[in-house]
């Protein structure tokens, strides 16, 4: 624990130093003059105690990281029937990317982009709307980690409700290809609440945890979750971080999933939970800082999915 802590300490202190901020999401207003100089971490342990720095208790929009709980909630109500309606690979283009949904038919590539996030709330509000999504995904979220760590930013939600045209674009494309069961409207309003959650660095943590699929954390005891969290890691890994997946693979190396707002939450099998927030992104809408940090945090604590440095 000590090694933690002395390694998020220095994370915090090169982070501090560092010039190139990013620029914060301009699509949504209550986002984008977000002072980029803001950074948290929290590193959740496979012994149930949890590391930070910073700002890690400040609240901010999970946004697609929610993509992760949701998908989940979709494989625990439908297994593999949810891979009927959105495929595993990387998309190689923007999260919200319209063309690779005409060219596949109204299958999104993947969970994490928007166009296969819209259709997992679609698969988790069932055939003629029961239960809002984003009132599974809260759920699942209080659950783990009590319902004080987790608020919504109505501000947030608002705006991406009335400016949502291509999410909308991209919705009505997938159901005019049968591939959306509800109403549009009913699938954004779930959408864009689920996006406009807000958790700290250390909720986020302590929420993803389940992903570490260890047998010592309360929430993974049975093997079908265990095998779950490793698919989910695989696709986080391979399709996290949108089209920035493959060069944060080779400077992290670690499953990860990004959310607009600045956060990501990475996963370190068997050890840890890690998030991190600054809402300053780079091009491709994954957080400079953000990133930055996990890539120096696994340096220093020699983890990475590819194996071990120092126990070579
Ligand atoms: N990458 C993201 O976090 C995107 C989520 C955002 N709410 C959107 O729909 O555009």
């Amino acid at each position: 624990m000590k090694r933690l802590k002395t390694a998020i300490d220095a994370v915090v202190e090169e982070i501090a130093k560092t010039d190139a901020r990013g620029t914060p999401s301009q699509a949504v207003p209550a986002l984008a003059g977000a002072d980029t100089g803001q950074f948290g971490i929290a590193v959740h342990t496979c012994e149930g105690e949890t590391v930070s720095g910073a700002a890690a208790d400040t609240p901010f929009t999970i946004q697609s990281i929610s993509k992760v709980f949701s998908l989940t909630l979709a494989l625990e109500a439908h297994g593999d029937d949810v891979w009927t309606r959105v495929g595993r690979e990387p998309s190689g283009d923007p999260f919200n990317s319209i063309v690779d949904l005409e060219r596949h038919e109204g299958i999104p590539r993947n969970p994490f982009i928007n166009a296969g996030a819209l259709v997992v709330i679609d698969m988790l509000l069932g055939k003629n709307a029961g239960k809002a999504s984003h009132d599974s995904v809260r759920a699942f979220l209080e659950a783990r980690i009590g319902a004080d760590a987790i608020g919504i930013d109505d501000d947030v939600a608002n705006e991406e409700q009335s400016s949502g045209f291509v999410n909308r674009a991209l919705a009505n494309l997938a159901k005019s290809f049968d591939n959306l069961d509800n109403e549009v409207e009913t699938v954004m309003k779930a959408y864009v609440e689920q996006c406009a959650l807000t958790l700290s660095c250390e909720g986020l943590a302590r929420a993803g945890a389940y992903l570490m699929s260890d047998r010592a954390d309360q929430h993974s005891d049975s093997v079908a979750e265990a095998r779950r969290a490793r698919r989910i890691n695989a696709l986080m890994l391979t399709c996290g971080q949108y089209d920035g997946s493959g060069e944060f693979a080779y400077r992290v190396g670690l499953p990860a999933k990004s959310g607009v707002g600045g956060g990501i939450l990475a996963i370190v099998p068997n050890e840890a939970a890690i998030a991190v927030w600054s809402p300053g992104l780079d091009d491709n809408g994954n957080s400079l800082l953000g990133t930055r940090a996990l890539e120096l945090l696994a340096e220093k604590m020699d983890w990475s999915v590819f194996g071990s440095i120092e126990r070579r």
